[in-house]
């Protein structure tokens, strides 16, 4: 189990505070969205609440000990992070890559245990990638590249998960597969967060959204509390048709809103 919470924290990147005075506490269990326009500060704040942004103001407490008093590798065991869309600049097998998130558990010098290989392979299965093995991981396609740094942040077996737009570069049906993991990770325990753009799957599988807009924290609840015409026009300047009666809320961008 590992626990997040940020005391409103406020980073700044070149002259504009790209994070602004948010509050917001995560616990295991929920699928937590972060949503919100380009530039609304998501990556940022996630990129804080892992330690790997200075703040110029506020606190962060990770299982309720600063952050910045723990070590970059206490921290990514604890909670495994997927960057948005890494490019990759090693020619490494898929397999290696993906082995890569077992460093944190291990010394300097030390192998890969049979446990370690073991888990290496179960997250490339979860992910899809198995079928990989054997690849040169900078020659996949952009999908499939995706997918396997995927299975590199499950391959680290940490209780927390933070993806940044898991979904980007995903066909239909993988996008659906890595929302269903995503949701069965947290249903079994763990602290899942991630980055979206996609309001329809946003509201479909998280439990909770968290809406940034210019830096700020602007609604954090249930997704039919958040996703309302109201602060779609106001945060995203778009219409959208949101049907909260189906078996999951249906929200679906409708038009741009002109001035
Ligand atoms: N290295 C940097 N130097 C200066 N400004 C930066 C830097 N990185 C990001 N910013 C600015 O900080 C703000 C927040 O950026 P951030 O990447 O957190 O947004 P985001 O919500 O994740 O956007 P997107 O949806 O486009 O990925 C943006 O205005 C961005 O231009």
């Amino acid at each position: 189990m590992v626990t997040i919470r940020a005391q409103d924290i406020s980073v700044r990147l070149g002259r504009h505070p790209a994070v602004d005075g948010v509050t917001l506490a995560l616990e295991p269990g929920q699928l937590v969205g972060i949503i919100g326009p380009n530039g609304a500060g998501k990556s940022t704040l996630i990129r804080a609440l892992l330690g790997l942004t200075k703040l110029v103001g506020g606190e962060i407490e990770i299982d309720g000990s600063p952050a910045a008093r723990l070590s970059r590798q206490e921290i990514a065991r604890r909670i495994a992070y997927l960057p948005q869309g890494q490019t990759l600049h090693w020619p490494l097998l898929v397999e290696r890559l993906v082995a890569l998130g077992r460093m944190p558990h291990l010394g300097p010098l030390s192998r890969l245990s049979p446990h370690d290989e073991a888990l290496v392979d179960a997250a490339l299965a979860r992910a899809d990638v198995l079928h990989l093995k054997g690849r040169v991981a900078t020659e996949l396609s952009g999908g499939e590249r995706a997918r396997v740094l995927l299975a590199r942040a499950l391959a680290v077996g940490a209780p927390g998960l933070i993806a940044d737009e898991p979904l980007a570069a995903l066909d239909p049906g993988h996008q659906i597969d890595v929302m269903d993991l995503l949701k069965a990770e947290a249903s079994a325990g763990s602290l899942v967060v991630t980055v979206l753009h996609d309001l329809g799957m946003a509201a479909r599988y998280c439990d909770r959204l968290l809406l940034m807009d210019k830096g700020k924290l602007v609604a954090d609840g249930a997704p039919l509390e958040v996703l309302t015409e109201q602060s779609l026009a106001e945060v995203y300047g778009i219409s959208a048709c949101i049907e909260p009666d189906r078996d999951w809320p249906l929200i679906l961008p409708t038009g741009r809103i002109k001035d």
